[in-house]
């Protein structure tokens, strides 16, 4: 036999029941004989109010009966059929008024004992069970209503009466052996020896149906409720959990303990002392495989079954040199706080034995902290115990899983993924029984750390990545719509799970934490979003908290650069084809990789040289694996590039600058093109990858344009100006191609220093050659000796800037 339970939420409405005849209907066929249901969603606390009210005098309780008796009348006309009412609802009639008598009584001697409140409380139950027992009868399914204060016999602590599990058993068996038909049976209630109603206490309802699973030696209990099972995490803080197969019952308990309130712990105990199989399954989701608990571990699953947490507790720490090599001392601790009622949810001592620590709920921590005190009073006056140290804003985390204990590496991806994530841990402790790994951490981090250990655990490698956009001009939004088009086959080929949570411009920012939709994040940002400001921004994107974070920084301004650090700092990657950071001081350049590293985040700006072309992780590469590099040398602007390559007399040379500009080579301001700082900036990002030390000023540079030119006080006067260098670079230019030589501005770094120059190359110059936009780059080497090293490609423009920066996020998800 199987025996059905239904909670309160599952038959809080006449629809609801229906859906449940319904389930109960087909279960027959799965040898249903049993089912248990609580009261109506609500009643018991509704009962439990109306009582306390009662005892106090107070009048509103009448109100709140009539709002009783019309719901169980209304469930009754709603749900039997004309024919069968009047029957059912005379019955009904006649325990409401009983009720209502009680009520009174209380009312008038302005007492309500723990037994009277515990008979209050049946009627609730006996309620919905009577009139669900009716509904399937009169629907063509024969049930009985089994009221279990004939059959569950308990001692008289009321409130939370213990079971007779022998007699009971003798009952039960005596009245399931006369009785063919499902049984619908009260929830929660029993009655002593001498008739007196009981209730069980918390999870009655899950209790009684674990009784009867036991006592009828049912091939399985079925607990319904209204989620498909118990689930990998909490699903309001981890977007991503997903319901367990199969767990055991100490797997189980371990998971309800830490929040994963689909059972109650004590109400298995019964049914796991006969190793009956418990299922959960989903009122809601009938169809949904539901949840195996068992005695059996299945060695198939996962090694870890759930992630979950304490949201709030507080760490107490008792720490002195005077507790090395002392006997006694923890008993001394713990037997303190048992006898002061305090309950210790974690503890931990290393083998140091200078400290231990513990997590209590934070409503003790003070108590704590104050019992310990006199109890150590004498050692704390020595100085042998130096402190006793309450940190409270604590949550714990903890992994469950029975195989853990014979799987290698658990412990180690658990502090990977929150090392990764900035997460510190400050304490940890693992059961003897290699259960349950929980760590102590801070309540901020709590989500944080959920996801990205649950991450770590279930989504066989599903790497998160939380994308921040520091500017959408035209490379950030070229970026984040190549971004949205590869999402789906990214997740399907990487495994990454790529989100934008947050973007902005320098007027306005928008944040969404399911991701920034794909097709209108423009008008999104025009339309919702709010003001912007640099600090806002990233306050709110650090204050997040998500795992996997990557600030992509999109703009040309020093002012974003100056953040980096900070960012770093936060443990949150940074991705940029701006080159404001890295050609900084070198100090700066020094301090931002030394922090990823410290943080074991990235911080990647392959776009800085070459756009896309490979060449920062090529050096760097290099670098890494021993080779000496002498030079590099080549064409570092594909601005400029363009400028040489397209000019043909036929246009001005301002026209062309327009052009460049127009397709998006330029720099958002195009003077940085024209003046060589943007190739300087460049070459002094090689020469520190390559290993040099080197500032901007250490860079010789030869000026491409009059110094005068750049007078002009923005960029547009700039331009308006620049007609008159058409002649002097037409010049220019018939010089170069009279000698059959082409323009080049060529920027060439080694051990003697930095410098650019503007060139006249004959067709035997590897840049001769160049077309559009084109970068090249040679790099001679110890190992490329003989024959360089050669990158080559266009160098500038959206696509292939974009291109990097998408490659370089995915570089830094896949970390
Ligand atoms: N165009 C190209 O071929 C290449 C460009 N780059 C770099 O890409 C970066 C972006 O260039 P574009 O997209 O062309 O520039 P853009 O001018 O089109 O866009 C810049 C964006 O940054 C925003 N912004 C500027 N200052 C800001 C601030 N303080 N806070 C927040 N947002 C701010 C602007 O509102 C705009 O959305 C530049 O650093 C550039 O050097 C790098 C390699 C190649
Ligand atoms: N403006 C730059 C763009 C790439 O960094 C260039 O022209 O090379
Ligand atoms: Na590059």
């Amino acid at each position: 036999m199987r025996v059905l339970k239904f909670g309160g939420s599952s038959v809080a409405t006449p629809q609801r029941i229906l859906d449940v005849v319904d389930i109960v209907s087909k279960a027959r066929a799965r040898n249903c004989q049993a089912v248990v249901f609580s009261a109506f969603g609500g009643v018991t606390d509704q009962l439990i109010a109306m009582a306390r009210q009662a005892e106090a005098g107070d009048e509103d309780f009448a109100r709140s009966f009539q709002e009783l008796e019309l719901r169980h009348i209304t469930t009754v006309r709603e749900l039997i059929s004309a024919a069968n009412q009047s029957q059912v609802m005379g019955r009904v009639k006649m325990m409401l008024n009983e009720l209502e008598d009680v009520l009174q009584g209380i009312q008038l001697v302005g007492e309500l004992t723990p037994r009277t409140l515990d008979f209050i409380m049946s009627f609730g139950e006996r309620l919905s069970n009577y009139i669900i027992s009716r509904t399937l009868t009169d629907r063509g399914i024969p049930a009985g209503f089994l009221d279990t204060r004939t059959v569950i016999r308990t001692g008289d602590q009321f409130g939370k009466a213990l079971v007779d599990m022998e007699t009971t058993q003798e009952l039960l068996t005596n009245h399931f052996a006369a009785k063919p038909d499902v049984q619908i049976v009260t929830g929660f209630i029993g009655a002593t020896n001498t008739g007196v109603t009981t209730t069980l206490g918390r999870g009655g309802s899950d209790l009684t149906a674990s009784i009867l699973g036991a006592c009828l030696k049912a091939e399985a209990i079925e607990i319904w409720t209204d989620v498909s099972g118990i689930m990998t995490a909490d699903p309001r803080k981890v977007r991503k959990a997903f319901p367990v197969k199969h767990v055991t019952y100490e797997e189980a308990q371990e998971m309800s303990h830490f929040g994963a309130k689909v059972i109650y712990p004590p109400t298995m105990q019964p049914a796991m002392a006969r190793n009956i199989p418990i299922w959960i399954k989903n009122t809601f989701e009938p169809d949904a495989e539901g949840t195996l608990i068992s005695g059996e571990p299945d060695q198939t699953e996962l090694p870890v079954k759930g992630i979950s947490s304490i949201g709030h507790v507080a760490l107490v720490r008792v720490q002195g040199a005077g507790m090395i090599g002392v006997a006694g001392v923890a008993q001394r601790i713990f037997g303190a706080l048992a006898k002061a009622g305090i309950n210790t949810i974690l503890i931990s001592q290393a083998s140091s034995e200078h400290s231990v620590c513990f997590a209590v709920s934070p409503d003790q921590a003070e108590k704590s902290r104050q019992v310990l005190l006199e109890s150590f009073a004498f050692e704390v006056q020595r100085g042998q115990i130096s402190d006793i140290v309450v940190e409270d804003n604590m949550c714990v985390v903890a992994v469950v899983g029975e195989n853990m204990r014979s799987t290698p590496g658990i412990a180690g991806k658990v502090f990977q993924a929150l090392g990764r994530n900035g997460v510190n841990v400050a304490a940890i402790a693992q059961g003897s029984s290699e259960l349950n790994i929980s760590v102590v951490i801070s309540r901020k981090d709590e989500q944080k750390a959920l996801i990205a250990v649950h991450d770590a655990f279930f989504l066989s490698g599903l790497k998160t990545a939380n994308l921040f956009f520091i500017g959408v001009g035209l490379i950030g939004s070229t970026a984040i719509d190549m971004l949205l088009k590869q999402r789906d086959k990214l997740r399907e080929t990487l495994k990454i799970d790529l989100r934008i949570i947050g973007m902005c411009n320098s007027r306005k920012m928008l944040f969404d934490l399911n991701g920034i939709d794909e097709n209108d994040w423009k008008q999104q940002l025009d339309k919702k979003g709010g003001p912007q400001t640099l600090d806002a921004f990233l306050e709110h994107a650090a204050s997040l908290n998500l795992p996997g974070s990557i600030m992509v920084d999109c703009t040309s301004a020093e002012e974003v650069a100056a953040r980096y650090h900070g960012i770093l700092k936060n443990s949150i990657s940074i991705v940029t084809p701006n080159k404001k950071a890295c050609s900084g001081s070198m100090a700066r350049y020094q301090a931002l990789h030394r922090e990823a590293l410290r943080r074991d985040v990235s911080l990647l700006y392959e776009t800085n040289v070459g756009a896309g072309l490979p060449l920062i992780k090529t050096l760097q590469e290099m670098h890494h694996t021993g080779d000496t590099i002498h030079s590099v040398e080549g064409v570092l602007s594909g601005t400029l590039s363009y400028l040489f390559n397209e000019y043909d007399g036929s246009r001005p040379f301002s026209q062309l600058v327009g052009e460049a500009r127009e397709k998006g080579f330029t720099e958002p301001d195009p003077r940085d093109d024209l003046n060589g700082m943007d190739v300087a900036r460049k070459l002094l990002i090689l020469a520190r990858e390559i290993g040099l030390t080197l500032e901007l000023a250490d860079i010789q540079m030869e000026p491409l344009l009059p110094a005068s030119l750049f007078d002009a006080p923005d960029t547009e006067a700039f331009l308006q100006d620049l007609p008159s260098v058409d002649e002097a670079f037409k010049a220019r230019y018939e010089e170069a191609r009279g000698a059959g030589k082409k323009l080049r501005y060529i920027a060439k770094v080694s051990a003697e220093g930095a410098r650019i120059s503007l060139q006249h190359v004959d067709e035997t110059h590897p840049c001769y050659g160049l077309q559009s936009t084109d970068n090249l780059i040679l790099i001679h080497s110890d190992c490329y000796s003989n024959r360089p090293m050669v990158v080559a490609g266009p160098g500038a423009g959206p696509k292939v800037t974009a291109s990097g920066v998408v490659g370089d996020i995915i570089k830094s998800a896949l970390r």
